[in-house]
């Protein structure tokens, strides 16, 4: 029997089902074992979280950003990706510190809290800085050193893909088990086949997935074809690189056999629709890979590219932009465009998803609906689709730990995080002058 000291009640609200049913219930919650006791009228415990007026759901999950660019955010806008990085990301990024990699992190995982995110992926530079900024937090991630080979001599690239299969290994489970890792070759198109001949097989015999850029802009498809003569999925696939592990950001333009290649051998895609509308990369054929079934997560990309760190922004962003991808109203749906930013977005990045049932996760998001443009409520997954925003977000949980309470972050220091982050990153853009 649990102890009474241990369990949190979410009093008052109505409960989003795994089955995507809505019914007033409470939620009692096993803190120390990070679970779901029961969804049920009338439950008492130790702690209660008021969620009257509120939708109780589960968390959502980031599957695909580089949190520490919150730094970068409107630092550059208004350019296609190439001359994006290549102009002002990249010699910017030379003149990151280790500290400004913290605190970049820490900004913006008070924004996941804030907006009810309880788990994401990421890929940057200076892991051990987010994987302890992770740990501060409470939050799930799934964490990678991002490497790149071109541009640099053998024994630097050498190194810096060691560096990603090092990281890789050293934080697996790391935070209790809040922690997993992956190994992140940046894209197919810069980092050489040589590499990723060596430490794919590497990253298997560690049991760690492959998370990478595919397919985002034609850039980064026609230099493959041209090279290798078959498609980017078709050369990352002979490569070994498509498991049913593994996780691959944007893949905006693939074609029809890429996508049967996704289905068949498991991968997931990150469609991240609101780095891609800014960067004019294209529109993610995503209705096409839902209907193949493939397993399709939600990702914001870095900061630099959307601008905020709202996944229900990203949600709204994915439901529309599917509708035009085809010219198809009934594409990517509310209900679909949720499961993406929840339960898509979990399994592609291995990480538990929140389940408001007995025995569920409990990385749980409460959002408050006393509000104009929540009124009146026809249907619940429809605000969560089109209208609620991060701000809604009253409560948030994760593995059972209380991490705001009535918009208050309980884990993270946001004034000095705020305060701190405007002046590394005033510093940062000085530097780079
Ligand atoms: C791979 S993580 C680190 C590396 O990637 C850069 N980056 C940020 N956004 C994107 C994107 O949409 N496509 C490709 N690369 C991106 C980031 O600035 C880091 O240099
Ligand atoms: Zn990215």
């Amino acid at each position: 029997m649990t102890d009474a000291a241990d369990t949190v009640v979410i009093e008052g609200g109505h409960v989003l089902t795994p089955d995507f049913e809505v019914r007033e219930a409470d939620v009692l919650i096993d803190r120390a074992a990070g679970e779901v006791i029961a969804v049920d009228d009338d439950l008492g415990g130790d702690e209660t979280l008021d969620a009257t007026d509120s939708l109780v759901m589960p968390g959502l999950v980031n599957a695909h950003t580089h949190v520490a660019m919150t730094l970068l955010r409107g630092y550059a806008d208004d350019k296609p990706l190439d001359s994006w990085l290549q102009e002002d990301i990249w010699p910017v990024e030379a003149e990151l510190t280790p500290e400004d990699i913290r605190v970049g992190t820490e900004l913006g995982l008070v924004e996941f809290i804030k907006s009810g995110i309880t788990g994401f992926a990421d890929s940057y530079f200076e892991v051990p800085e987010i994987a302890a900024a992770t740990e501060q937090s409470g939050l799930r991630a799934n964490l990678c050193h991002a490497f790149i080979s071109v541009g640099k001599d053998d024994e630097g690239a050498r190194a810096d893909a060691q560096e990603g299969l090092d990281i890789a290994r050293e934080f697996d489970s790391a935070a209790d088990g809040r922690i997993t890792t992956a190994l992140m070759p940046h894209s197919l198109t810069t980092v050489e086949t040589e590499y990723l001949e060596e430490f794919v097989p590497q990253a298997r015999e560690a049991g760690v997935p492959l998370h990478f850029h595919a397919n985002e802009t034609e850039n980064e498809v026609d230099p493959i074809v041209d090279d290798h003569g078959v498609r980017p999925l078709e050369y990352a696939d002979d490569l070994g690189m498509l498991t049913e592990d593994d996780f691959l950001a944007h893949c905006v333009h693939v074609d029809e056999t890429e996508i049967d290649l996704l289905a068949e051998t498991g991968a997931s895609v990150i469609h991240c629709p609101a780095s891609n509308m800014k960067l004019a990369s294209g529109i993610a054929p995503i209705q096409e890979l839902l209907d193949a079934g493939v397993n399709v997560g939600l990702g914001t990309d870095g900061a630099a590219s959307n601008n905020d760190l709202d996944l229900f922004d990203e949600i709204r962003d994915a439901a529309m932009l599917g509708k035009l991808a085809r010219g198809d109203a009934r594409d990517v749906a509310a209900e679909s465009a949720v499961r993406m930013a929840t339960e898509g977005s979990a399994s592609a990045i291995g990480l538990p998803v929140g389940e408001l049932e007995a025995g569920g996760t409990a990385d749980i998001a409460v959002v408050d609906f006393d509000a104009p443009h929540l009124t009146p409520v026809h249907d619940h997954v429809s605000h969560l689709a089109y209208a609620v925003r991060g701000s809604d977000v009253r409560h948030t949980i994760c593995d059972g730990e209380i991490l705001m309470e009535d918009r208050e972050v309980k884990t993270l220091d946001e004034a000095a995080i705020r305060e701190k982050a405007s002046e590394h990153a005033a510093d940062l853009v000085g530097r780079a002058e």
